[in-house]
């Protein structure tokens, strides 16, 4: 009788289990099917690979060649997630509003900064956010900036001389000089707040803020796994745990401290019709009666602009500098440009810097600040394709079915090193490449240089005009006094945290390069 009943059960568990099986949506059975490299933890599936590479995309660089523009992945205890970089998939991503952040990173957002953030918010909010901010960020916005770049850039000179005396060099951090150059152009440029750590690392601005960028040093195996069991976190739990007595927590809660701080004095500031400065902040108070947008929801952008503003562009300087370091010809070609625009005597036209230009393109392209972004599909929905994928099954497919709740990469620096849109050494540092015509066969889909590093789409940075000025002009100054080479047996690789960022051959953070003054 027993056994006749286990058999029963078993028969119905089969059934039914045919039965799911068989009513999957076309979106799961697909997924299932995709090519895909095989997973070496349950725990962790492959985002140790993905995430936290020695070097960042010494797996990933490798599968986009092996299986193709779309792949699956493991993510934490066994969930399927995708690797996008097919350009028609990723146009229709960025521009889809179906795909938003992953809870993890909302809840993480709201914890850490404040929930009006606009990196946080959705629909109307956002797009009235991000039309307070769009006059700040205009062409002619960002170029009243100018000053504040300028004066900046060569307090960055100033200290260099102060340690090189013409003739000689000294081996130093230069990424440490891009955090604190960037640093003092997003407090005085964005928040109206002079810090001028460039001179005064040890500002307590400096250190707080320097301080997250060091607890978001690496990403961590504790790390994954964490972010995981974010989405299962709720909020008031995740503002509790920064209270934890943990390096990391520890300095998320002073960032925050201070940031709070900051809104606070901001506030008081617009009250009083105190504030006298021409920063972003106060073209998004002045704008902000027109695009509907509360005093506090202006002030709510202050941490992510912070985060957002500093950490990307002094990253993507020192790799600039980096590949200078590499391309000693280059950099001579580049210094004869700077010199020939200075002595002109003029104000310099950056955007008429052929050079220049080619090596940011060239940098951005390789080495984007963020390569890798996180989507969520929040409703069904099918995905076009450029390529087609050929499943296990030999089934050809040009359209994509995506189940709601579906975690996609997008893998913005393997799009950009695709051999088939950037040629065959689209891994090379080439920036030649910009010289010479269009050098991407696909479409344009960010708003610069057919390059997706800063996306696209409504979610596209919106700083994006202020960070190439910057940058152009950091390295005009310093370049034009400075010139910048390797150290014997110095390996630098890339690590991801929120940015790429570069380590040395121990891992450490930082970048040390041979910077010589050059004579007078
Ligand atoms: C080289 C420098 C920069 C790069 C490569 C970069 C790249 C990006 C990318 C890829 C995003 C989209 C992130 C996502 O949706 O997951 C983004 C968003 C954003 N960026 Fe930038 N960024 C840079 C500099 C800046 C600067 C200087 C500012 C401000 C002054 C800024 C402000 C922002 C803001 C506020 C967002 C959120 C936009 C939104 O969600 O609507 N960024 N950036």
């Amino acid at each position: 009788m027993a056994s006749q009943l286990l058999a029963s059960i078993g028969a119905c568990t089969i059934v039914v289990s045919a039965f799911i099986w068989l009513r999957r949506s076309p979106a799961s059975r697909i997924l299932g099917t995709l090519p895909g490299p095989r997973s070496p933890s349950w725990v962790y599936g492959n985002m140790l690979q993905l995430l936290c590479a020695d070097s960042y995309g010494d797996y990933e660089f490798r599968w986009q060649q092996q299986y193709g523009a779309v792949y699956r992945v493991k993510g934490c205890f066994g969930e399927d997630r995708l690797v996008v970089s097919d350009a028609e998939a990723l146009r229709n991503i960025i521009n889809n509003p179906s795909f938003g952040y992953p809870p993890a990173r909302w809840k993480i957002g709201n914890a850490t900064m404040s929930s009006d953030n606009v990196a946080c918010v959705v629909g109307e909010k956002h797009r009235r956010i991000r039309a307070d901010m769009s006059p700040g960020f205009s062409a002619q916005g960002v170029r009243n900036f100018l000053p504040i770049f300028l004066d900046v850039a060569n307090k960055m000179v100033n200290e260099w001389e102060i340690l090189c005396s013409p003739g000689s060099s000294i081996r130093l951090d230069v990424a440490k000089m891009m955090n604190h150059g960037t640093l003092d152009i997003i407090c005085t440029a964005a928040l109206g707040l002079p810090v001028d750590s460039v001179q005064n690392p040890d500002h307590p601005l400096a250190r707080t803020h320097l301080d997250i960028l060091g607890a978001a040093f690496v990403r961590a195996r504790a790390g994954i796994v964490a972010e995981f069991l974010t989405t299962y976190t709720p909020e008031f739990m995740l503002r509790l745990s920064l209270h934890l007595p943990i390096g990391p927590t520890r300095a998320l809660l002073a960032f925050k401290t201070t940031t709070d701080q900051i809104m606070e004095q901001k506030t008081q500031e617009y009250k009083l019709n105190q504030s006298e400065t021409n920063d972003l902040l106060s073209t998004m108070f002045a704008a902000s009666s027109k695009t509907e947008v509360t005093p506090a929801q202006v002030v709510h952008q202050i941490p992510l602009l912070l985060v957002a503003g500093q950490d990307t562009s002094a990253n993507v300087l020192s790799w600039a500098l980096l590949e200078l370091a590499r391309h000693l010809d280059f950099q001579h070609s580049l210094r004869q440009e700077i010199l020939a625009h200075k002595r002109q005597g003029v104000e310099v036209e950056y955007d008429d810097m052929p050079l220049l230009n080619a090596l940011l393109k060239e940098t951005l392209r390789l080495t984007p600040a963020g390569p890798i972004l996180e989507r969520m599909a929040t409703e069904d929905c099918v995905l076009p394709l450029s390529t087609e994928i050929t499943t296990s099954r030999g089934t050809h497919i040009r359209e994509l079915p995506i189940r709601k709740g579906q975690i996609i990469f997008l893998a913005l620096a393997a799009y950009q090193r695709q051999e088939p849109l950037w040629g065959s050494d689209a891994h090379e540092f080439k920036p030649s490449r910009w010289l010479e015509g269009d050098p991407c066969t696909g479409p344009a889909l960010g708003p610069y240089a057919k390059l997706l590093s800063f996306l696209g789409g409504p979610r596209v940075c919106p700083g994006w005009r202020f960070a190439l000025l910057e940058m152009q002009v950091i390295l005009t100054e310093l370049l034009a006094k400075f010139s910048v080479s390797l150290p014997k047996n110095n390996v630098i690789r890339a690590r991801l945290s929120t940015v790429q960022f570069p380590v040395d051959n121990e891992g450490a953070k930082g970048l040390h390069l041979t910077v010589e003054r050059l004579a007078n």
